[in-house]
């Protein structure tokens, strides 16, 4: 279980980014972190894995206290951290299994990871990922070959190679069309369940937060202002997170303005487009 407790952030002279944040993440769960922009999400996500200093508060990943330990101890923490990001991050010119053995790093001896020589039960592991994510068939391919969806998968996969204890996701689907974007959340949602993984997942997509996340935590100015079940976000609450007219999606908006009548519908449409 994942336990944050008091956290606050500033940075040098800044205002609190973040403002005595409490909250846990329980094994499986899926917490899905919105806000709007400049809410301090990814600030969050970074005082977890500690590429940022808290100023304030605790951070415990299953007992250890993530929030105070010395960079030596840290690094080894870091491999319980598995981390999925929007742009993937992978190396474009490695191979689908060598991006995926990467994950793998932190448990494998230097001069062993600098020849690319891997031992054969995280070879084995490796292929069991990409199993699992689907790109078994892709196993050779160049990172730089494949559509977005397959570097997420190929994303998922390393994350899992760290045998992590805990998910941190950065908008997962932001580079990704709609059905890939569902797809690759369905998958995460998986993995999470099949592993009991908690993990935290930033995403701006209101409705696939819904439809994916076990509860949402909405931040605005660094506070929680919500914290609950995705049937909870009501158009209030929607309201309180991203404040008036912030949260609608452009569909949304669309159909607010067919139904409006054909006669209104074009000026309205000249408006949102101002
Ligand atoms: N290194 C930094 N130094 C100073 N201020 C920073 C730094 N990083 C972020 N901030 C500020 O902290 C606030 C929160 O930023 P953060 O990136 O955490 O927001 P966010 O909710 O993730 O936004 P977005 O959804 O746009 O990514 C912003 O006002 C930002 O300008």
């Amino acid at each position: 279980m994942l336990s944050i407790q008091h956290l606050s952030k500033s940075y040098k002279n800044s205002r609190l980014i973040l403002d005595d944040i409490s909250f846990n993440v329980q094994k499986g769960e899926i917490l899905g972190l919105i806000g709007p922009s400049g809410a301090g999400k990814s600030t969050l996500i970074r005082c977890v894995n500690r590429l940022i200093e808290p100023t304030q508060g605790s951070i415990v990943l299953n007992g250890v206290v993530l929030s105070g330990l010395s960079s030596s101890k840290l690094r080894e923490q870091r491999r319980l951290i598995g981390m999925i990001f929007q742009e993937y991050a992978l190396v474009e010119r490695l191979s689908v299994m060598e991006n995926v053995l990467s994950g793998t790093l932190g448990y494998v001896p230097f001069w062993r990871s600098f020849f690319r020589q891997f031992p054969q039960e995280k070879i084995d592991k490796a292929f069991a990922y990409l199993e699992r994510v689907g790109l078994l068939e892709h196993t050779n391919k160049r990172a730089d070959e494949l559509s977005g969806g397959q570097k997420q998968r190929v994303g998922i996969a390393r994350a899992l190679a760290q045998n992590p204890e805990l998910l941190l996701i950065d908008e997962p689907t932001a580079s990704l069309d709609p059905k890939t974007s569902r797809q690759i959340m369905r998958l995460i949602r998986e993995i999470c369940k099949e592993q009991q993984l908690p993990a935290i997942i930033n995403i701006h997509d209101v409705p696939l937060a819904q439809n994916f996340a076990d509860r949402i935590i909405g931040l605005n100015g660094g506070k929680i202002v919500f914290d609950g079940s995705p049937d909870a976000l009501s158009e209030t609450v929607l309201t309180t997170i991203y404040g008036e007219e912030e949260w609608h999606t452009p569909a949304e908006k669309e159909e607010q303005i067919h139904t409006k009548g054909s006669s209104e519908s074009i000026e309205m449409k000249l408006e949102l487009a101002v």
